[in-house]
């Protein structure tokens, strides 16, 4: 496996969501030994630290469509300007969140670099809401509406004006917690969705498969992996916010990591939604180093 120079960026957000801790993800996942594991394959890595914001307790707008929107449009720039610099140096970005409307800043800042980037956004949910259609108003259940251009504009425009990845780029897999509005979005555009009911049905080989030639039939210039822990069954992943019975299960997920990485295919990534507050023992950050291992080349022989 070619060996990498891995540039890690810990997002300490918590404010696209009402469950407060997962601000402490990053920190939870540094303690699970992400250093160490990717070090151990041979791959190099740098601590960046972690972007933040000062906002204290009091931040929650309970009823607005956009909680929080200030400080999640301030997080995301100074993300979106991270990841832009770490390009620049040819650094592959490993991003730790936070909660998942970070990857607002993390798709922004790679599509400074990536013209016709793919995406494969591993989680229970499809993260298309817009301000519209959320039945929440947490932004962390908009960020691939808002990349693909639709939502609230300057969450669209942020670091650069308009769309950031082409629906048709995208591929979700694990979904089992759709929206309505959602649901009519993906109808609309045509995005793949690999929901439970297929990876049953057909498996996680075959689903990884069509997923990686679906992305190659579109000459994808890097892939992103998204990877939000609830993807997992909450069995595996107790310490997220918004879990969802059924999920994927520990096995599937390390398979679905080592197919991505056979492909040579994945560009960036980054690993979403822990909350320690909510976790068992930090197994949730546990399991994320772990797929960590598996994405970055580690062998069970
Ligand atoms: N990244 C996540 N965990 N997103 C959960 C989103 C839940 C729900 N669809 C909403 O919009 O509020
Ligand atoms: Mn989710
Ligand atoms: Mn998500």
């Amino acid at each position: 496996m070619k060996k990498l120079s891995i540039s890690m960026i810990g997002v300490s957000l918590d404010l696209g969501q009402s469950r407060r801790g997962v601000d402490m993800g990053p920190s939870a996942i540094r303690y699970a030994g992400v250093v160490d594991r990717v070090e151990a394959i041979g791959h190099q890595i740098t601590d960046e630290g972690d972007i933040h914001i000062n906002a204290g307790l009091q931040a929650e707008n309970s009823d607005s469509k956009l909680k929080n929107l200030k400080e999640v449009l301030e997080t995301n720039k100074k993300l979106a300007e991270k990841v832009e610099s770490v390009l620049k140096e040819d650094k592959f970005p490993l991003i730790l969140g936070g909660d998942h409307s970070i990857a607002i800043g993390t798709l922004a800042g790679l599509s400074t670099k990536y013209k016709n980037m793919g995406v494969i956004w591993y989680d229970a949910h499809a993260d298309l809401n817009t301000d519209e259609t959320s039945p929440s108003g947490n932004i962390h259940g908009m960020p691939l509406a808002v990349s693909i251009g639709r939502g609230d504009e300057r969450l669209v425009n942020l670091h650069r004006d308009g769309q950031k990845i082409k629906p048709q780029n995208i591929v979700i897999i694990g979904a089992r917690s759709i929206d309505s509005g959602e649901r009519l979005l993906i109808k609309e555009l045509g995005i793949q969705v690999y929901t439970m009911h297929e990876i049953d049905k057909y498996g996680m080989t075959t689903v990884m498969q069509k997923a990686l030639q679906h992305l190659e039939g579109n000459q994808v210039d890097g892939v992103h992996l998204s990877l939000d822990l609830d993807a997992l069954d909450p069995l595996y992943t107790p310490g997220v916010g918004t879990p969802v019975p059924g999920g994927v299960s520990y096995r599937e997920s390390h398979l679905a990591m080592e197919i991505l990485e056979e492909s040579g295919l994945i560009t960036s990534a980054e690993f979403v939604e822990v909350n320690p507050i909510l976790d068992e023992r930090n197994k949730t950050a546990d399991v994320a180093v772990a797929l960590m291992g598996s994405l970055f080349g580690e062998k069970l022989l």
